[in-house]
């Protein structure tokens, strides 16, 4: 008999079984990782030499046909003659200009496909390096650099600023004709700007007016605008702008399919696990991202500015945080890459079925309950059941995730339902509202020691929900990306 000659698997075969399947599909990410970087490579090497059809079909690599012609079709279309800068804004971190060749090829990819970013770059780090190597400190007020207002100095950083800003631009320009790319150097005309407090940061202009027309009018030529971030005065000042903030005024005024910001180290990453943001929801973040001691400086900045932008634009915009290799998955993919900001939308929690909307609630009931679609209890009998005892409602405004607490006066409160939609899923919405019932009130989850715990109804009611959904709960922090692009652009 099969069973009697094999032998039982002792705990450390076991484990050590594990480990060689772990360690395996470690080898296998790794090496899809590495399949798909030689991908983006050779679309980059080869765009010098190719046409359009042949970087399309270039493009399958890295995402499906499908994916690949969806999102060329739509870019492409957002453009037209009127309105030429529709596409993209794309924010270059000084940082990133320091491996110029990989975003000109990134850049020209784009260009070859018949697609015009505006990209505007900062230049903070070489800046530094020179002031520095003439004695002068940098200084920053949250993370905006104080450009020199002492008479000693004169206007000396303003000075440098300009020379170096102007440098990286012309470098931009050149890499990108070196491959035949067309670009123009937009340095001046486009930013008006006031001082933003000239007592306090000095020669550093606040953005009144952004002049669309010089970059149109590079496109409709046929050439890339490359903007600095350098603005004048009404009366002709010359005033530094921090590269963040000009983008985000950029894209106030552009509305474009795509914000993208590019930083070196391809997203943002958690200040205390170390871990890359995939997807930051301001609604529900922000604050509490804000109050968190690593995000300072440049960082903070960016997330206010990426805030203001994005409460100005229509809810479904988002901003990408990527490195320059990681453009085309961004652009061309459904995972994207990097940090994707958006609002997402608010959570809620309602302590009767009024409140809510009875209605609306039926509805997520005859559509998700598993008991309602078995035949097994009717949306009466199951808001019926729920009157029995007092209960909190959790969810988002969408209701793509519902959670019921039921918390009996005096007992443990426990999760009694857990309905999401596919979207719920996919947009990570799943973990927002667990994460909303895990915080509570009522204090549902605690454990004889006070400790606060997932319970196992819960957890149970929550790996059912995803695999109804047809989602191993091991894949939504893969699907919270997918997610994202498609609740994104509504493709
Ligand atoms: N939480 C973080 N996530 C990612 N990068 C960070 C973070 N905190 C600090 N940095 C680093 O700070 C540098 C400067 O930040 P910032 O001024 O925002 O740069 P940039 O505007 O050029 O992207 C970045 O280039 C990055 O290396
Ligand atoms: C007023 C102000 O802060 N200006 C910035 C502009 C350049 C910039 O923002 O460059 P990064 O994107 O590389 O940081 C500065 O002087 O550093």
């Amino acid at each position: 008999m099969l069973a009697a000659r094999v032998p039982a698997l002792s705990g450390r075969v076991v484990a050590k079984r594990a480990a060689l399947v772990a360690g395996q599909r470690r080898v296998a990410i790794g090496a899809a990782r590495r399949v798909q970087a030689a991908a983006v490579r050779s679309i980059q090497t080869n765009i010098a030499q190719t046409d359009r059809d042949t970087i399309t079909r270039l493009l399958y690599s890295i995402g499906t046909k499908r994916e690949v012609e969806r999102y060329l079709r739509i870019f492409s279309s957002s453009s037209n003659p009127s309105h030429p800068a529709k596409f993209a804004v794309i924010k270059v971190g000084g940082a990133v200009l320091e491996e110029l060749d990989e975003l000109a090829l990134s850049l020209s990819f784009l260009y070859r496909v018949g697609l015009y970013p505006i990209i505007l770059h900062g230049a903070g780090p070489q800046l530094n390096d020179i002031i520095e190597s003439e004695g002068i400190v940098p200084d920053y007020i949250d993370g905006i650099r104080v450009t020199e207002n002492d008479p000693k100095l004169d206007a000396k950083t303003l000075q440098i600023a300009r020379k170096v800003f102007l440098e990286e631009n012309l470098k931009i320009v050149s890499a990108l004709e070196k491959l035949g790319t067309r670009a123009r150097p937009i340095t001046s005309g486009v930013f008006t700007a006031d001082y933003l407090d000239k007592d306090k940061y000095g020669l550093v202009g606040k953005i009144t007016r952004v002049d669309k027309r010089p970059l149109e009018a590079s496109i409709r030529a046929g050439a890339l605008p490359i903007l600095t971030s350098l603005a004048e005065s009404p009366a002709g000042q010359i005033l530094n702008v921090n590269a963040d903030i000009a983008a985000g005024e950029l894209a106030k005024e552009l509305e474009p399919l795509k914000i993208v910001y590019l930083n070196e180290k391809g997203g943002l990453f958690h200040g205390v696990t170390g871990e890359k943001l995939d997807v930051i929801n301001l609604d529900e973040e922000y604050n509490d991202l804000m109050k968190q001691s690593w995000v300072k400086y440049g960082t903070k900045l960016k997330l206010r500015e990426i805030k203001e932008l994005l409460d100005h634009l229509p809810r479904s915009s988002s901003v990408a945080i990527i490195s320059a290799s990681s453009l085309q998955k961004e652009l061309f993919t459904d995972s994207g890459a990097g940090t994707l900001i958006r609002r997402g939308y608010k959570l809620f929690k309602h302590d009767s079925i009024e409140t809510l909307g009875a209605d609306r609630l039926r509805q997520v009931i005859r559509d998700r309950d598993p008991d309602v679609l078995s035949g097994y209890l009717t949306v009466t009998e199951v808001l019926n059941n729920l009157q029995r005892t007092p209960f909190t409602i959790y969810g988002d405004e969408p209701l793509d995730v519902i959670a019921i607490v039921s918390h009996p006066e005096g007992e443990i409160p426990v999760m009694t339902k857990f309905l999401s939609s596919r979207a719920g899923v996919l947009n990570n919405v799943v973990d927002n509202v667990f994460n909303a019932v895990k915080k509570g009130p009522p204090p549902a989850l605690l454990d004889r020691a006070g400790g606060r715990r997932e319970p196992r109804v819960a957890l149970r009611a929550r790996r059912r929900q995803l695999h109804a959904c047809g989602q191993e709960p091991v894949l939504v922090r893969r699907a919270r990306r997918q997610g994202g692009r498609e609740g994104r652009a509504g493709l």
